[in-house]
This record gives structure tokens, sequence and C-alpha cells, in this order.
């Protein structure tokens, strides 16, 4: 793969889209072939299931629950769109990605390591 992935990290408000489009426009004008995406989300069928990662709920979602539909929104959003783009080359602006979901994911919460570690492992594989 000859592209480059680029993940903006950050809570809501620091900056991550301004910069998104700031650094995209930096690309463009030297021609660089540039994709803007984010995480979770990024595909029709993985901003689905950002919506039912967001939406408010009367039914609590279990941690392990959550954490595999945000895996299962970035298989779908590398599938897709991420591995793709990485091949034609082109440089990947990503809104998120593990690191803040790490946060979204086990950072207000207790950890559970038993499910945290495979589906990572999986995907950088
Ligand atoms: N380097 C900067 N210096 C000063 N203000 C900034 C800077 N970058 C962004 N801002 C301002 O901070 C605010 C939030 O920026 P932005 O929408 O890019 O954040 P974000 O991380 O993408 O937010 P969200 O997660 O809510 O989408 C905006 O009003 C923007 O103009
Ligand atoms: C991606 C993601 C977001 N949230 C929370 C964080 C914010 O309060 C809102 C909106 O997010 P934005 O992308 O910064 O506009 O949703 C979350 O709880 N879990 C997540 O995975």
């Amino acid at each position: 793969m000859s592209g480059l992935f680029i993940t903006l990290e950050g809570p809501e408000g620091a900056g991550k889209s301004t910069n998104r489009e700031y650094l995209a426009a930096l690309l463009r004008e030297q021609g660089v072939d540039v994709l803007l995406t984010r995480e979770p989300g990024g595909t029709p069928l993985a901003e689905r299931v950002r919506e039912l990662l967001l939406a408010p709920s009367d039914e609590r979602m279990a941690s392990d629950t959550e954490l595999l539909l945000v895996f299962a929104a970035r298989a779908q959003h590398l599938a897709q769109v991420i591995v793709p783009a990485l091949q034609r080359g082109a440089v990947v602006l990503c809104d998120r990605f593990t690191a803040m979901l790490i946060f979204f994911l086990v950072g207000r919460k207790p950890v559970k390591g038993h499910l945290a570690a495979p589906p990572e492992n999986f995907i950088i594989a």
C-alpha cells in the first residue's frame, strides 16, 4: 500500500475538523489525492452504526455490544473506503480512529480487557 493514513484525535471541539480541512486544502494544492473520512462512520452502513451508537436509548448498551459495533463499523469502513484509498495512493485524513475510540470505549468505564485486545489485533493485522 502506498498511501498515507493520518488520524486526527481529540474530544468534541478540539479542532479536528478545522485542521482536517486545512490540511486537506494544503495537500490538494500540491495535487495530492486526499480522502476525508471519520470514525465511527465513513460509509453509509458504518454511519448507520454510528447513529445507533450515539442515539439516546432507554436500554443501556452493554460495553461489549458497543465495542463490537464500533469494530463492525470499522471493518466496513476499512473494506469499503480506507484500504481502497490507501491502495490507490491517497492520503486518508480520518476524524478520530483508535485513540479517541479507546477513550469512548474504555476511558469512561471499567476496562474489559478480554474483548478489547482481539478486535484491535484483528483490525491492525
Ligand atoms: N487552531 C485553532 N485555533 C483557534 N480556534 C480553533 C482552532 N482550530 C479550531 N478552532 C475553533 O474551535 C472550534 C471547534 O473546532 P472544530 O469544529 O474543528 O472541532 P472538532 O474537534 O472537529 O469538533 P467536533 O468533535 O465537535 O466535530 C471551532 O469554532 C473552530 O473554529
Ligand atoms: C465518536 C463518538 C462520540 N461520542 C460522543 C462525543 C460527543 O459528546 C458526541 C458527538 O461527537 P462529535 O463527533 O465530537 O461531534 O458523541 C461518543 O460517546 N462515542 C463515540 O464513539
